[in-house]
């Protein structure tokens, strides 16, 4: 028995390693798909006519299903009852689902509304809100997979390995999208990013055959009966009482909105504000990802070893205001900025989630810990619908006439018989002429310096209720 238990799947250090592969691979053409349409907003709204606060509802998808349907916490349910194989194969065929509409939207280019909405972006809309839902649930059961394989051995290790393909696969489609637009269509890069899925989807499955052999080898029921990793609805009740849960909760909701919106709308800004080039927009925000891959291991060990959990969070809210004041004021308009502004805003989302995750188990005790991580993931969502559609529609109003303009251009450029990749780079060349206006940023940019600074507030509370209640956020996390 002691033997069969030494040779099984888990204690097959090859063995984690693939499976860290598979599931690292397979987020990373996840993060691919989230970010692929980010960095072609100049692109998109040449071509197809897009006001901002329709490009809001279209990025802002993310979280209509998984907030008001609760499919988030849904997903929690499931993997709780329905096991791994079946979540994570099921989140990757819902995810596929999604892109494969979102690529309908672009390809098929319908005309007419949907409940008073244009069908393009009704359809890009919801495809990218079904992809969300299994992009989010995907998330949550990578984490109890690498727990399930990892525990005891290289577990935070291979979480921080994990995030950082995750991000490869944001920067990969911030860079790699506009190129591939320019030079082809704009379906092209969706098309691409959803057969990334499809190779995602083939990994889970592959990855399911090796949980299905580690399940019979016997020696899951130990780790399977551990569940602190699971979503109970009666742990509610007792998480919601402990303000600590609620300060983490809100800073992450915070936090993210400053930064996840900032893929959506940076690319844009960068073409509009510093003049760069539609077709490399997503240059500058893919540097956040690259660095945030280098960074997080490195202050989550700082964190691990010399503690200061709380101030390490207060530091990075304190950088981000940094950074999105560098990005409102109108006179520092030079690409250099941009850059550094984007230095510091990969340092400062490097610092954050460092400490921020590692926190929650502090926080919360041990046998909530699944709820906790799927509450904080649905409320993090709400940021993550509501600001871009907030940035998306204060963007319009304080823009007024400018959408009205490029579209006067766009129906002439259209009676003319362009097709809409045509009359998309038409309108891109008459912009940096100036023969057609950009959008001025100025004001609306001081949605992300309100939350960076309200962010700062609650990390400050977090800092004071450690003291209060003893978390013991300021200690090191190894012995
Ligand atoms: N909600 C998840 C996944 C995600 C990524 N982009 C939008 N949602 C999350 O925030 N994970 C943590 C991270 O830092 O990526």
């Amino acid at each position: 028995m002691t033997e069969a238990i030494k040779s099984s799947l888990r204690d097959s250090k090859t063995a984690r390693w693939v499976v860290l592969i598979l599931v690292s691979l397979a987020m990373l053409t996840a993060y691919l798909f989230m970010e692929i349409l980010s960095p072609l907003k100049t692109m998109v709204q040449n071509a197809y006519g897009w006001d901002n606060s329709q490009w809001g509802i279209v990025t802002g998808a993310q979280g209509y299903l998984n907030v008001f349907a609760g499919m988030l916490i849904l997903g929690g349910i499931i993997l709780d009852k329905m096991g791994i194989r079946f979540t994570a194969i099921t989140s990757g065929i819902v995810m596929l689902g999604g892109a494969a509409l979102k690529y309908y939207a672009f390809i098929a280019e319908p005309g007419g509304d949907i409940l008073g909405i244009p069908s393009q972006v009704f359809l890009a809309a919801s495809g990218f809100a079904i992809f969300c839902v299994g992009a989010e649930t995907a998330g949550i059961t990578v984490s109890k997979i690498l727990v399930k394989w990892f525990k005891g051995k290289e577990l935070a290790l291979s979480m921080g390995l994990e995030m950082a393909s995750a991000r490869l696969g944001s920067a990969l489609a911030l860079f790699g999208s506009p190129r591939i637009a320019a030079a082809m269509d704009i379906p092209t890069p969706i098309m691409f990013a959803a057969i990334l899925l499809l190779v995602g989807l083939i990994l889970f499955l592959v990855y399911a055959m090796m949980d299905a052999k580690y399940d019979k080898e016997g020696e899951a029921v130990a780790s399977e009966s551990d569940s602190s990793d699971d979503f109970k609805i009666s742990d509610i009740g007792h998480i919601i009482k402990n303000p600590g849960f609620w300060y983490i909760a809100l800073l992450c909701l915070l936090f993210y909105s400053a930064v996840f919106p900032f893929y959506k709308y940076g690319p844009d800004l960068m073409v509009n504000k510093y003049g760069v080039d539609p077709a490399k927009a997503g240059d500058i925000p893919g540097w956040l990802p690259i660095g945030t891959m280098l960074l997080t291991p490195v202050f989550g060990t700082l964190y691990d070893r010399k503690g200061k959990g709380a101030s390490i969070m207060i530091l990075g809210a304190i950088l981000l205001i940094v950074v999105h004041l560098i990005y409102w004021t109108p006179s520092l308009d030079t690409v250099g900025f941009a850059y550094l502004a984007v230095i510091v805003l990969g340092i400062g989302f490097s610092l954050v989630p460092s400490a921020m995750w590692p926190s929650v188990p502090k926080i919360v005790e041990d046998r909530y810990l699944g709820t906790s991580y799927a509450l904080i993931f649905f409320i993090q969502n709400i940021g993550l619908m509501g600001i871009p559609i907030l940035v998306g529609k204060v963007l319009d109003i304080m823009n007024p006439g400018v959408s009205d303009k490029l579209d006067a251009a766009r129906e002439s450029l259209k009676a003319q018989g362009l097709s809409a990749s045509e009359v998309g780079d038409k309108i891109t060349e008459m912009r940096i002429a100036g023969d057609l206006p950009n959008y001025d940023y100025t004001n609306t940019w001081l949605i992300f310096v309100g939350l960076t600074i309200a962010a700062l507030f609650l990390a400050i509370m977090l800092k004071r209720q450690d003291k209060k209640s003893g978390y013991g956020l300021e200690k090191p996390n190894m012995a």
